[in-house]
């Protein structure tokens, strides 16, 4: 039995990876993700410039989840790619490098530097962070996202896919496949939080920005992210993988995202919970559930939900 997963042309020893921002904005972070048991690893959104983030408290631990306004902390776009042109994919990770310009202009510089360089692995382009005030999502205004990647492709050649913040709407499915499926995309990652969201203790909020209004993250979010997984798998070309991101706590709810059509499979909330002992434990439980169903590898099940 074996757990790979293919995104485009790279291969990778198992489906699991952190999701962007959680775990990964320092080197040392960086280095135990390239260590640890997972699949492949991704690097915290970057900015051009370093970024100090939103004020703390700006994550909270839930019960259910999580919910987050970090504002893109980061340690600048040129510390992340010294780290992935040094990674050279040992443990043949295939290391995924996020970015997450605060202008398209900005966007495009970062890309031109890695369209120049010797990156080899995969760019995710985060058009969804809900937690820069005064910045709107980009992903939830369609034009606006058809010119990003219309310019983005223009000049960048090398495998990129982009985040996508939730949809809740069909015709929003329906409307964003129409404008993915016109560019060379390698794979879109279903979902980024769910933003905006505001949770109370007692009577006050838990997180200090935006008046306690944070991304939420975790079991709360697992059914949106399904459905968005299985929305976009049916939608997209087939050349154009699905990663999933949203609400992994166990080997079923990564069974359940591949269920839907997921390649690979992003852990957050729980990875921040847990650390990276999770992705061992989640290798566990998966093999456990494909074992009893008599599954030898993902692609004997991905994507093959039941509908009644
Ligand atoms: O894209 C993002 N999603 C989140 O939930 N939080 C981070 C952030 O705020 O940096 N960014």
């Amino acid at each position: 039995m074996n757990l790979e997963s293919k995104i485009y042309d790279r291969t990778f020893a198992n489906c699991l990876m952190n999701a962007s921002g959680v775990k990964c904005m320092t080197f040392d972070e960086l280095e135990v993700l390239r260590t640890a048991e997972n699949g492949s690893f991704i690097t915290k959104s970057c900015t051009l410039q370093p970024r100090e983030g939103n004020p703390s408290p700006r994550y909270i631990d839930l019960k259910l989840g999580s919910i987050n306004s970090m504002g893109l902390p980061n340690l600048g776009f040129d510390f992340y790619l010294d780290y992935v042109l040094n990674e050279n994919n040992r443990n043949n990770k295939n290391v995924f490098f996020s970015l997450a310009g605060l202008s398209l202009e900005e966007n495009m510089e970062m890309l031109k530097q890695i369209q120049n360089s010797d990156f080899k692995g995969l760019v995710e382009l985060n058009l969804s962070c809900p937690n820069i005030p005064g910045k709107p999502q980009t992903a939830y205004d369609f034009d606006r996202t058809k010119v990003v990647l219309e310019e983005v492709f223009s000049l960048y050649k090398k495998p990129l896919g982009v985040k996508l913040p939730p949809y809740f709407d069909m015709v929003h499915f329906e409307m964003m496949a129409e404008i993915l499926n016109k560019f060379p995309l390698k794979f879109v990652t279903c979902i980024n939080s769910i933003g905006n969201a505001l949770f109370i203790d007692n009577e006050t909020v838990v997180i200090k920005p935006k008046g306690g209004f944070g991304g939420i993250g975790g079991a709360y979010v697992k059914p949106t992210a399904l459905a968005n997984v299985r929305m976009f798998y049916k939608l997209l070309r087939n050349d154009i993988a699905i990663i999933g991101c949203g609400g992994v706590e166990n080997g079923r709810d990564v069974f359940e995202h591949l269920l839907c059509g997921a390649s690979m499979v992003q852990v957050g909330t729980q990875l921040m919970k847990e650390g990276t002992d999770v992705f061992h434990r989640l290798i566990l439980e998966l093999k456990e559930i494909m074992q009893t169903k008599g599954y030898k590898n993902i692609e004997d099940f991905r994507g093959s939900l039941k509908e009644l």
